[in-house]
């Protein structure tokens, strides 16, 4: 039996990935694709990739038929999700959150990052914070209670806490981090993860041939990053934008506590690797190697590399994502199959497009 499921925001950019991968889904049936602005027109008209596989409809972002679905995602910027996501649950509907409206546990931190007051903070308490393999006990509580006939929600992790946390929290969690010192963390995105309507910065002409930090000790995924990690007020954050389409490389810089100076680059390989066993989205690469984007664009993989800088006692973990996929779309998916019961490899991409 296929589940029905639904897209707001679906012809965004992570709203169209979304779709790309629910008709390739072997369990969800996709029902119901919105767009306010690209309404009545058909997905193969904005989107021709999809001409020949698939006649769905765009409608509107009010579509009744969203209320009909099992599973609803919605891809529509922060605290516009905030007016959608009670709604969905009243009628039923399990829903996968791909904003940052439900991710932060503390409605105040929100509300300062964000601007906006939460209007449904009772629901915060309530959802599994979607990153599987750092939060699966999370998701297995869901799971349970969706199970048992509740429609439930997850509030999927951004981009840049994405490949972050992959790649700092087992050194955080096995103790090897010193308790004070900043926790470093340059990240480099895609274009797409700016979204389809184009800036000053994501004009073509501006982003092209250049590379920049922005929204320096400012961006809003500081307090997502800190709270994953469980490092308040240490995590230095700088976002750059590099000219390439998908792809997200986050390179942490840690500072090692007097216990774990000893440590080298193997042995770190070796205890992510037992960190992250049976999580096959995530790849420890043998020490001495690094990430790159290109290995996992078009994939739902993280690859990790990890090096010590034994004279200045830090330890170098870098994450490599493609934005859209391990960072937005495919990571609601695997959510949604773990929510659902179903293997969380389910209608997923493993392999990254290889050239
Ligand atoms: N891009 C990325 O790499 C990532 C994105 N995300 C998150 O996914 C979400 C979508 O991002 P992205 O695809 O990049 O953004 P886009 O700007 O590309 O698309 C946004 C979509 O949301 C819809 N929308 C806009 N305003 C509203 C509203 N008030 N109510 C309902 N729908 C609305 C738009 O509809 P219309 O078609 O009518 O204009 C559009 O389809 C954001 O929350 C973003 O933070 C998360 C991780 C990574
Ligand atoms: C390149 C770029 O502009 N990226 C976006 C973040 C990506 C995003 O979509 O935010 P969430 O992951 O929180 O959903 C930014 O820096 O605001």
């Amino acid at each position: 039996m296929a589940y029905a499921a639904g897209v707001v925001g679906a012809a965004g950019y992570a709203g169209v990935e979304l779709v790309r991968l629910l008709l390739a889904h072997p369990d969800f049936e996709l029902r119901a694709i919105t767009s306010n602005a690209d309404a009545g027109q058909a997905l193969a008209s904005v989107y021709p990739a999809f001409a020949g596989v698939s006649d769905l409809v765009f409608t509107t972002h009010d579509d009744p038929a969203l209320a009909g679905c099992d599973v609803v995602f919605l891809a529509v910027p922060h605290t516009a999700a905030l007016a959608v996501v009670p709604q969905l649950l009243a009628s039923g509907v399990t829903v996968v959150d791909l904003s940052a409206d439900y991710r932060l546990d503390d409605p105040a931190v929100y509300e300062r990052w964000y601007g906006v007051a939460h209007t449904s903070p009772e629901l915060i308490t309530e959802r599994a914070f979607g990153l599987p393999e750092l939060f699966a006990d999370d998701l297995a509580r869901l799971a349970e209670r969706h199970a048992a006939g509740d429609a439930v929600l997850v509030a999927c992790a951004g981009c840049f806490p994405t490949a972050t946390s992959l790649a700092a929290a087992p050194a955080m969690r096995l103790g090897w981090v010193a308790d004070e010192g900043p926790v470093v963390v340059d990240a480099i995105s895609g274009v797409t993860g700016a979204g389809k309507t184009p800036s000053a910065r994501t004009h073509f002409c501006s982003a092209d041939e250049n590379l920049e930090a922005y929204n320096v000790c400012r961006h809003r995924h500081t307090p997502e990053i800190e709270q994953i990690l469980g490092a308040s007020g240490r995590v230095v954050f700088t976002p750059h934008l590099a000219p390439l389409r998908r792809g997200l490389l986050s390179t942490v810089t840690l500072p090692l506590a007097p216990g774990a100076r000893g440590l080298t680059a193997e042995d770190a390989v070796a205890c992510y690797r037992d960190a992250y066993a049976g999580r096959s989205f995530v790849r420890v690469l043998d020490a001495g190697q690094t990430p790159k984007t290109a290995s996992v664009v078009g994939s739902n993989a993280c690859q990790i590399g990890l090096a010590v800088n034994a004279e200045a006692g830090a330890l170098i973990a870098i994450g490599a994502i493609d934005n859209l996929c391990k960072g937005a779309a495919g990571q609601a998916v695997q959510c949604a199959n773990i929510v659902f019961g179903l293997d969380e490899r389910r209608g997923l991409p493993q392999v990254a497009l290889p050239i």
